[in-house]
């Protein structure tokens, strides 16, 4: 489900978030080798919300007084409770995410996932577990928020292609709750 204009002024909540997260380049371990993420992310959370995320252990970083008001108020506003935010930034349009569900054990048996977009608008692709090819793709647009519900996360993968016309940079905030 997709609601929009969720954020009031967009443009200084992305400024303010662009400067205050620690971005970092992680590496990702694929047949033995290493890579540089195609994005920069970060991740804050409660202390006790650790999480592995593409064969990395996170250990969250305390919430900045931006990333903690939001996620009060999408707590209050659905009803979720939530614990930790995975923050990426994609510079470009050459930066990306790759095809993946967020379904490890950590996230419980159904996980639901609130995911806001601020600036670039980019495509959100969808294709069912188990198919080659993309099934469809929804626009995130600046301000964006998607609610992944209950059962997407065992059934569908989504991915966050490149796209060669985008110069701008997007941030988006993936809010979880990570077992303890
Ligand atoms: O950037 C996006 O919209 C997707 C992010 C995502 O899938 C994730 O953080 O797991
Ligand atoms: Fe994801």
């Amino acid at each position: 489900m997709l609601y929009s204009a969720c954020v009031a002024d967009s443009p200084a909540l992305f400024h303010q978030l662009l400067n205050s997260i620690l971005w970092q380049q992680g590496y990702v371990t694929l047949y033995g080798k290493r890579h540089l993420i195609p994005r920069l992310q970060a991740w804050y959370g409660d202390p006790d919300a650790g999480y592995r995320y593409s064969g990395e252990t996170l250990t969250p970083l305390p919430w900045t007084a931006e990333l903690k008001q939001l996620k009060d108020e999408l707590q209050t506003m659905t009803g979720l409770p939530l614990n930790s935010v995975l923050a990426n930034l994609y510079r470009n349009g050459q930066d990306k995410m790759g095809w993946h569900a967020d379904d490890e054990t950590e996230l419980g048996e159904q996980p639901q996932i609130l995911s806001l977009s601020l600036g670039a608008c980019r495509d959100f692709a969808l294709r069912p577990k188990g198919a080659s090819r993309q099934h469809s793709q929804v626009a995130l647009t600046d301000g964006s928020l998607l609610w992944m519900k209950a059962g997407m996360q065992s059934r569908w993968q989504h991915a966050l292609p490149a796209r060669a016309r985008v110069t701008t940079p997007r941030i988006n905030l993936t809010f979880r709750l990570v077992n303890q």
